[in-house]
């Protein structure tokens, strides 16, 4: 009886799916969520994907599952997530796994979460802008920060739905509009900006991109991507014809992959990798860790619009500092009109979508 008894428990450490008490209490809860490990991992941060079985939710979620930092991975779609969970969970990494699929299930996937990550939404096609996704992704964004707001007020939201100009001051007025808004808390993501810039830049100083730092600011759209080529580390000078071309490739880099894809959606595995440099910098400031930096699209002061892309630091609360956009030559002051007005016009149809 004793051993029958020592092996139920070692079934039921091992796989909680097949544990029939488990079973049990999942039907008579009415749950229909893929519970791939109920006990073990690691400490660490519980995180929630949104859009998890999407071209970048997919990759996104392997990477982190992968991350040491993350304990529990909660994977959110309206589709196809049982699979997807069930695909991962049977990487041998720490991170315990768990299904969400639905509308009815959102609640579930959110509740005690400390970092959201949602790239939930449509691509672009060609000849399609960002701002051409808003009818569809602006009420998704909107759905799933009510969500947030709901079950888990205090995670930090990593947003990279498109089009990020006006879904982050979506995410922002939903939240206020529920009295949860912390604007440390809420962050665009742009880091695939900084990462195709780090790259091109590298490309053309003939150097290793990991040596390279290129400050992006602005937006997330067109002339609104602002790289910073006089801030580039290490520091280097580059020609009239080499800003030129830099810049434009920079601002470009999601139209060349929309293109490339011929119609089969945008950028995912840069994006997932992206995505996961972002939100492992954001799990290091929830840590404590010292000194973390990168770009965000968030709630700012930097300029006289309401949000911004700059250089943040990060720390155990999100933002914990916004840094100047420090000195820029003419070429980018040029660039930085162009950028805010732009932006100014996303940021208000963002606002005015919730408050109409
Ligand atoms: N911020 C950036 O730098 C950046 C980079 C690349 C792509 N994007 C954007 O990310 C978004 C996703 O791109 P993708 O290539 O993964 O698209 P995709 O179509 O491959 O995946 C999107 C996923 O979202 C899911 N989804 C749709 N509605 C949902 C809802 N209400 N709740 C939860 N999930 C929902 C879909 O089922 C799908 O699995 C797009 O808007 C794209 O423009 C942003
Ligand atoms: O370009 C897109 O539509 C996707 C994304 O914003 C990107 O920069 O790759």
């Amino acid at each position: 009886m004793q051993q029958n008894g020592d092996a139920n428990q070692r079934i039921a450490r091992i796989s909680g799916h097949l544990n029939p008490r488990n079973l049990q209490m999942e039907e008579s809860s009415g749950l229909q969520q893929v519970n791939c490990r109920a006990k073990g991992g690691s400490a660490g941060f519980r995180v929630a994907i949104l859009g998890a079985a999407g071209g970048i939710g997919q990759p996104l979620a392997m990477l982190m599952k992968m991350n040491p930092l993350v304990s529990v991975l909660h994977l959110y779609d309206v589709v196809n997530s049982p699979g997807v969970t069930a695909d991962i969970s049977h990487m041998d990494t720490g991170a315990v796994v768990r299904g969400f699929l639905g509308q009815n299930q959102l609640e579930n996937a959110l509740t005690g979460m400390d970092l959201v990550i949602i790239p939930a939404g449509v691509p672009r096609k060609p000849g399609m802008t960002r701002d051409d996704l808003f009818n569809i992704n602006a009420g998704i964004v909107k759905t799933l920060c009510e969500g947030v707001a709901k079950c888990c007020p205090k995670a930090i939201v990593n947003l990279i739905s498109n089009p990020v100009n006006s879904t982050v001051p979506i995410a922002a007025e939903v939240f206020k509009k529920s009295g949860t808004f912390d604007p440390k808390r809420l962050l665009g993501v742009t880091m695939l900006d900084v990462v195709r810039a780090n790259t091109f830049v590298a490309e053309v100083l003939g150097i290793d991109p990991r040596e390279v730092d290129v400050p992006v600011v602005g937006g997330h759209a067109g002339v609104t991507i602002l790289p910073l080529l006089s801030q580039v580390k290490p520091p280097c000078s580059f020609t009239p014809e080499e800003t030129d071309y830099l810049t434009v490739r920079i601002q470009n880099g999601g139209t060349e992959v929309v293109e490339a894809k011929a119609g089969a959606g945008s950028a995912t595995l840069s994006m997932a990798y992206a995505a996961v440099k972002f939100a492992d910098a954001c799990l290091r400031g929830l840590r404590g860790d010292a000194g973390v930096v990168q770009c965000a699209f968030v709630a700012s002061q930097v300029t006289e619009l309401p949000f911004f892309a700059s250089k943040v630091r990060l720390g155990r609360t999100g933002i914990a500092e916004i840094y100047p956009l420090g000195p820029l030559n003419a070429y980018e002051r040029i660039g930085l009109d162009k950028a805010k007005k732009e932006l100014a016009s996303s940021i208000e149809k963002g606002v005015s979508f919730i408050k109409k």
